[in-house]
């Protein structure tokens, strides 16, 4: 305390701000008062105010400062940005203040010196100990390490004399853990401060001289373009630009007084900058830069619009998508589209199923040389198109560029190759549909790495992402007053925020926990979350750029749909996203028997030949198992046994005869994983189903809120769904065929 007292000079006003910020923490702080109170008025119908509080962050965060403040005293509050490295992380000298410089060469010849005279001593009495390494390295370590010597001198002679210390292993400067800054002393930065006015300003009164200059202001009316041209120091504002890939494109403004020589001057500086970049991060189909600062409005979140999935909010999202391209699947084509955001650096996906853009009528030319397909007035009205895609980026943009980030229309071959033209309702704010246009199904689907690739059982994700698929792209009978029938058309909107928003590395620690006994929502609070920390503001500004402004949402998370509704996305009706075993469970144990004899039964060579023949027989169609329509599809366990062994089998694979195939184990231990029916959750697969996943689903109904109907031990579950909630419609109709959905 003493030490940090000397380092310190009296308290400031900015120590009481501090103090204040970090003592108050249940109220407002008081540096954002803005977002504090819009948010506390417009949210707080909806969450209690002990969550409003809980979600607000302190600007700092205390557990930083009290590990800074408790590092030592040559640690102040204007040096918390520090790390502890190796030496080989920080060796730019030029960092290191002379006087510190100074200091460490002294150090270094001390200890040479003690360490020649004092032949025979203790190793750690010869080893030249750099009591702060970092000194040497360059770093900032050291910000006050002159004070530090001048505050300590006893301890040093101490040290040095008398007492008799304890040899201890060597450790080298390079292995040894040290502080690193990454921030200049104050002193420092304050002077680079002042440097940069003062060069701001001699720049400045330059420039008014040579501007009254006639030669000059001759030569300014020259070169008007000059003046729109940019210059480096100016802030940039949160932007598309930003992001990770756009760097090279950043342009700012240049004051239209500066003369040409400075504008170059600054160019060059840009460029330099620029080269810097790093490679990885570079796209070459960014957009030019004169068009990287457009953005439609009507992709970003409404203006003044309050949501509920950010407290503290950030400015309105815009989104743009970089890439679209045509995925077979086993449901049907889907057009995956990657966007990008304002708000963060992730890829988020939104996958198209749209029936309008990819039919038979694709890749017919009309007279005028332009696509038969766009002149019809229902892929107008209604093709899920992004706008920020069929854009034209820039003058200089071909259409092969276009093409190749995916702005092209019908479907794409080696003799069809047109770039897209915006839709005419792109020009529109807020197109107007068809009177008897059905909103499109959407899915709001989150990352779940552990469940869509290995097929975990302790969540339905892996399942939900496939059903969200089969759903949408299946045919539907549509509302009484619409057409009848319908194709599938909606979008999965793929958000990257794994784990329900805490991200992968504390989802895994949650399921350790829950391996401990806990349920996920208490897993979660204990690792110092909420329940569920997602936001969908960028989910709903995709859907925006999409075109689509009302949906029908597949969800059971009545939190979904109300984020959707803030954003300024009508929900115009909730479908419930039912669990397969919970869905098709009856039926399921109706079959078991039957699949008992089966599975249980050791499989023998001329069964497993016979099976395997079966597999390899079925077409296409009848592997898919939203499409089956034959008596055996009833059981989805034949249904996801076929498709899968279709998926695996090659057809050099394949058994010519019942006797080629005998006395191979590993074949049959194959068969018997296609036997298998939980855990299959890859696309187009089966039902997922375990006892953690009833816990999952259980949880999710029972603590989180979500619209879904338990079922009962005697296996009520069927039907029971669409009792209990309204208003709610399968767009595949169970009562018509339940068994199609598996
Ligand atoms: N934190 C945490 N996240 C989980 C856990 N299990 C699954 N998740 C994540 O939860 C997300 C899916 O959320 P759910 O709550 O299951 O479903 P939902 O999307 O909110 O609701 P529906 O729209 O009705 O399906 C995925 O991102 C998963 O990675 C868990 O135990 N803990």
């Amino acid at each position: 305390m003493m030490q940090a007292a000397n380092s310190h000079s009296a308290v400031t006003q900015g120590d009481l701000e501090l103090l204040d910020a970090l003592t108050s923490m249940s109220t407002s702080f008081p540096h954002q008062p803005s977002y504090a109170s819009s948010s506390a008025s417009s949210s707080s119908k909806l969450r209690p105010l002990s969550t409003l509080n809980a979600l607000r962050r302190p600007p700092i965060d205390p557990m930083v400062l009290a590990a800074s403040l408790s590092s030592g005293p040559h640690v102040t509050r204007h040096h918390f940005h520090h790390s502890f490295g190796s030496h080989a992380h920080t060796s730019n000298s030029q960092q290191m203040p002379a006087s510190q410089r100074k200091a460490a060469a002294a150090a270094a010849s001390a200890a040479d010196a003690k360490g020649s005279t004092s032949a025979g001593t203790s190793s750690r009495a010869q080893q030249p100990r750099s009591r702060r390494p970092s000194a040497a390295s360059g770093s900032y370590a050291n910000c006050d390490f002159d004070d530090f010597d001048d505050v300590i001198p006893s301890r040093n002679a101490a040290s040095s004399s008398a007492i008799e210390i304890e040899p201890v292993p060597e450790v080298t400067d390079e292995e040894r853990a040290y502080y690193a800054s990454r921030q200049a002393p104050r002193s420092v930065r304050l002077q680079q401060q002042k440097d940069l006015e003062q060069k701001r300003a001699q720049a400045q009164a330059g420039a008014t001289r040579q501007a009254s200059s006639p030669d000059v202001t001759a030569k300014s009316q020259t070169q008007p373009q000059a003046s729109t041209i940019r210059a480096s120091d100016e802030p940039l504002q949160p932007s598309l630009l930003n992001q990770p890939g756009n760097q090279a494109s950043k342009t700012v403004l240049v004051p239209p007084s500066l003369p040409a020589d400075k504008i170059a001057a600054a160019l060059d500086e840009r460029k330099a900058a620029l080269t810097a970049v790093s490679a990885p991060t570079h796209i070459p189909l960014t957009p030019a830069a004169e068009t990287l600062s457009y953005m439609p409005p009507q992709v970003g979140t409404p203006a003044g619009r309050a949501s509920i999935s950010s407290i503290v909010r950030p400015p309105p999202v815009r989104v743009r998508c970089y890439a679209r391209t045509r995925v077979p699947t086993p449901h049907g084509e889907v057009f995956c589209h990657l966007y990008k955001n304002t708000h963060d650096t992730k890829e988020h996906l939104a996958l198209v199923i749209d029936p309008y853009q990819n039919d038979e009528g694709s890749t017919t030319m009309g007279p005028d040389g332009r696509p038969v397909k766009e002149s019809d007035a229902v892929y107008q009205e209604q093709a899920l198109r992004s706008k920020s895609l069929d854009e034209v980026w820039g003058p200089s943009e071909t259409d092969m560029e276009r093409i190749v980030r995916g702005a092209y229309v019908g479907r794409l071959g080696p003799s069809f190759q047109v770039a897209s033209r915006p839709l005419a309702r792109h020009g529109q704010a807020g197109g107007k549909s068809a009177d008897d246009e059905i909103a499109p199904l959407v899915r709001i689907h989150s990352e779940c790495f552990t469940g869509e690739t290995i097929g975990s059982q302790r969540c339905d994700c892996g399942e939900q992402l496939d059903e969200a698929i089969r759903l949408i792209s299946e045919a539907y009978v549509s509302r009484p007053s619409a057409q009848p029938q319908k194709l599938g058309r909606g979008v999965i909107v793929y958000l990257r925020q794994e784990g329900r928003g805490i991200g992968l590395l504390d989802k895994l620690m949650a399921y350790n926990l829950q391996d401990m006994g806990h349920d996920t929502v208490s897993a979660n609070i204990l690792l110092g979350h909420l329940p569920d920390a997602r936001k969908y503001d960028i989910a709903s500004a995709i859907l925006r750029d999409l075109g689509v402004d009302e949906c029908r949402l597949l969800t059971n998370n009545p939190e979904k749909m109300e984020a959707l509704e803030a954003e300024g996305v009508r929900v115009v009706e909730r479908v419930g996203m039912v669990p397969r075993v919970w869905k098709f469970g009856k039926r399921l144990r109706r079959k078991k028997g039957k699949k008992r004899t089966t599975a249980s039964r050791p499989v023998k060579m001329g069964a497993r030949a016979s099976l395997l023949r079966q597999i390899s027989a079925n077409g296409l169609e009848g592997s898919v198992i939203s499409q089956a329509g034959t008596e055996s599809d009833d059981d989805p366990t034949s249904a996801g046994l076929r498709h899968q062994g279709e998926d695996m089998l090659q057809p050099h694979d394949r058994p010519e005869s019942d006797d080629e195939d005998s006395g191979d184990d590993s074949d049959d231990s194959y068969i018997d994983h296609v036997l298998r029916r939980s855990g299959t959750t890859m696309i187009g697969a089966s039902i997922t189903k375990g006892p953690e996943l009833e816990k999952y689903l259980r949880t999710k109904v029972e603590r989180m809120g979500h619209l879904l109907t338990v079922p009962t031990e005697e296996g009520g579950e069927e039907g029971k769904e669409g009792e209990a909630e309204t208003p709610v419609s399968q767009p595949n109709t169970d009562d018509e065929g339940e068994a199609a959905a598996v």
